[in-house]
């Protein structure tokens, strides 16, 4: 069982461990241990309580791109930069919204502290040690007043419901998880989660029927919900495909307005959880991406095409792939809404276009078209699986990609495998066979203010 990242944060920062608590900030840590070890003796080493988290957050960002650095001196390259790291690593960039910036969160329903396993929040404690509860998100920072009032109401209706929570599948029960989504223009999507074990149509239809009068003319109307979803899941996961999202009520979509774009999300499809945070990214992204009108401008991993298009106006053309059907219809539909009324923007958007599928099975024929042509600059931000490796390949041997802006919310991870696969001398074992790239630039952006995490975008040329 996972623990929800909202509540993570203020446990997981209180919870670091020595390792993490080293001095400094914006100057990178010495390369010996003999000289750390003198600092550490000659200033007293601050509390956590006594360091910003965005300190707390430069020193595990700095980790990494020293662990990157000595990788790739494993390799023969010689990446040592001053402090150890590989590249310069900026200050990271604070979020402009701090608390309850969370546009999506998603609540598990559980046993509580009290034994009431109605509950409807998020968990606390570890599979290991056996102590999972879950807890009502009242006091989490993050999460917006708006998620907390549809959590409430969720659970006053499954606590009114004879149905059992589902928790744990092979026991049965039926209620599961709440997605709750909001935008900046007052949009409020619920997505509810149900297993049907052997209900019939008929009383499938029935539970629909219950909870779509509870939030539209019952006590959860209070919560005035835009779109209220529905979703029979028999496993932890399910796409679209797998088991469709039913509309019980309202519209089909929520928008949300970024860079003075609009931009349409179904309920499958990514964004950025911090709006206002993903608004700052994007705009570091279109100044390191150092475009020019020529440049075609790859989005890899595209989501509803909110990078591609916030940049779409600087380039000659933005290609775009993602692996979710839906969220790929969206970022048609917000390349055509945006080119046909936004005509303020400096350039019209007609000039993109979105690829559905997988990345490594789209990418490497659609780059062999590109080959020798105008310049292009690829930008990555896959999940935090990371990038296939024919996806890297395909990059790598692709010449006229010079420029690249990894985007990563966990660069410790698989993300790793991806910047040693990107930077190594050419392996013909692993048909990686262009000249390698070098990482020139790492910023942290603080994009989930009260917890640990950051991301990372890391700028490699060649
Ligand atoms: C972190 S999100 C970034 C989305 C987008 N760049 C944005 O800023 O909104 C990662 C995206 O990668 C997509 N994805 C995951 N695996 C993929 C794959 N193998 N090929 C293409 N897209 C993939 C996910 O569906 C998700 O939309």
């Amino acid at each position: 069982m996972a623990l929800c990242c909202a509540l993570r944060p203020p446990l997981a920062l209180l919870s670091l461990p020595a390792r993490h608590r080293s001095l400094g900030t914006a100057t990178a840590a010495p390369r010996d241990g003999k000289k750390k070890a003198r600092v550490s003796r000659s200033l007293p080493e601050p509390s956590w309580e006594e360091r910003t988290p965005l300190q707390v957050k430069y020193e595990s960002q700095k980790k990494i791109l020293q662990t990157l650095a000595s990788r790739l001196e494993e390799l023969g390259i010689d990446a040592q930069k001053p402090g150890g790291l590989c590249c310069p690593l900026q200050p990271v960039v604070p979020s402009p919204i701090i608390n309850g910036y969370r546009n999506k969160s998603t609540f598990s329903v559980n046993r509580g502290p009290d034994g009431n396993p109605k509950t409807v929040g998020l968990y606390v404690g570890t599979g290991r040690e056996r102590n999972i509860v879950c807890v009502k998100a009242n006091h989490v920072e993050n999460i917006p007043s708006k998620h907390k009032q549809v959590a409430q109401c969720y659970e006053e209706f499954i606590c009114h419901s004879p149905l059992d929570p589902c928790i744990l599948f092979h026991e049965g029960g039926h209620w599961r998880e709440l997605v709750v989504r909001t935008t900046r223009c007052g949009h409020t999507m619920a997505i509810i989660t149900f297993h049907p074990q052997q209900l019939g149509q008929e009383a499938l239809a029935t539970q629909k029927a219950l909870l779509k009068e509870f939030f539209t003319c019952g006590p959860g109307a209070v919560c005035a919900l835009t779109s209220l979803y529905f979703q029979e899941s028999t496993m932890t996961r399910c796409s679209h495909e797998q088991s469709p999202y039913q509309l019980l009520h309202g519209a089909p979509h929520i928008f949300e307005e970024l860079h003075g774009l609009k931009f349409r999300i179904s309920p499958d499809a990514f964004f950025q959880v911090n709006t206002a945070g993903a608004e700052v990214l994007y705009q570091a992204v279109g100044e390191l991406c150092q475009a020019t009108g020529d440049t075609v401008l790859l989005d890899i991993c595209c989501g509803t095409g909110t990078i591609g298009l916030s940049l779409a106006h600087q380039v000659s053309k933005v290609i775009g792939v993602e692996v979710v059907e839906k969220a790929i219809e969206d970022a048609e539909w917000n390349a055509a809404f945006n080119g046909e009324f936004k005509l303020t923007v400096a350039k019209r958007i007609s000039n993109c276009e979105f690829h559905s599928g997988k990345a490594e099975a789209v990418l490497p024929q659609l780059l062999a078209l590109w080959e020798d042509a105008r310049p292009l600059v690829a930008v990555v931000n896959p999940s935090r699986a990371g990038l296939h490796h024919r996806v890297v390949r395909a990059i790598r041997n692709c010449r006229s990609i010079r420029r690249l802006l990894y985007i990563s919310c966990k660069p410790e991870g698989e993300a790793m495998r991806n910047f040693l696969e990107l930077c190594c001398p050419p392996d013909p074992q692993k048909k990686l066979a262009g000249e390698p790239f070098v990482p020139v630039l790492a910023i942290p952006f603080d994009m989930f203010p009260h917890t640990v995490h950051c991301e990372l975008v890391l700028l490699f040329t060649r």
